[in-house]
């Protein structure tokens, strides 16, 4: 793991500053039509960094020029807490002036086969093609103590061989039913961010970064864009055993 790929952070107010003026610059440069296009994260980490943006950048994004897809959803209602639609739109959509149109939520309620199937219909739709293949210009990853992503869980390792965009999963512990994008988007994407906080994250981070042996069973082992710029955001308990 090349060093410059690792920022440890001390606040949140970091990762949000640089978010924000990383998709100003990539869209100074884009065509005049082109949209920024970023899938998001969800469970618990992303909610203090969604909430900051809201509440120190929701002026300084052009929304109208940014679709907001998601990286895995919970096969849920989008108004129950587990829904990761839901912790977004909380945190961060309710108070933006986004076009509904930006906003391309996994309906987790539907038949989880048949959305699988229609989110990966509207990430050929609407991301650029790069590789033959959907590339999203940003991806925002978490991490599990188990060292999965998205729902890309442990023995589901086929999800980054897959020729599907997106794909059903089940969470191994609870038997959620997940709808996931696979390893195959993820590797094409122009840049991916991983953001981990907390101590109990450490480990699995330290075995991932330095391919300690025995790491490949992490299926974050193998997130490494073909084309594009790997990142790990993380706080100091994160990074407490590197
Ligand atoms: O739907 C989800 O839960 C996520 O996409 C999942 O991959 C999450 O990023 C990790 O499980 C970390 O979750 P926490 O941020 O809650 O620790």
């Amino acid at each position: 793991m090349a060093k410059e790929n690792l920022t440890i952070i001390n606040d949140i107010a970091e990762v949000a500053k640089e978010s924000v003026d990383y998709i100003n610059s990539q869209l100074e440069n884009f065509t005049p039509e082109r949209y920024f296009t970023i899938a998001l994260a969800g469970g618990n980490t992303p909610k203090k960094l969604f909430r900051h943006i809201a509440e120190n950048y929701a002026t300084a994004l052009p929304w109208n020029r940014i679709k907001l897809f998601w990286g895995d959803e919970r096969c849920v209602p989008p108004d129950i807490n587990e829904s990761n639609f839901k912790m977004t739109y909380d945190n961060l959509i309710k108070f933006i002036d986004i076009p509904p149109e930006n906003i391309f939520r996994i309906k987790g309620e539907n038949n989880p086969d048949e959305e699988a199937f229609n989110y990966s219909i509207a990430l050929g739709q609407n991301l650029r093609s790069r590789n033959g293949l959907p590339s999203f210009d940003l991806i925002m990853l978490g991490l599990g103590e188990d060292g999965h992503t998205a729902s890309i869980f442990p023995g589901r390792l086929d999800l980054f061989a897959s020729d599907e965009y997106c794909a059903t999963a089940i969470h191994p512990d609870t038997g959620q039913k997940r709808i996931t994008i696979t390893g195959k988007i993820i590797n094409n994407a122009a840049k991916v961010a991983f953001l981990v906080t907390g101590v109990k994250k450490a480990k699995v981070v330290s075995e991932i970064l330095y391919r300690v042996p025995g790491a490949d069973k992490y299926p974050a082992y193998f997130v490494n864009p073909v084309n594009g710029k790997l990142r790990w955001i993380l706080d100091a308990e994160a990074a407490s055993v590197l």
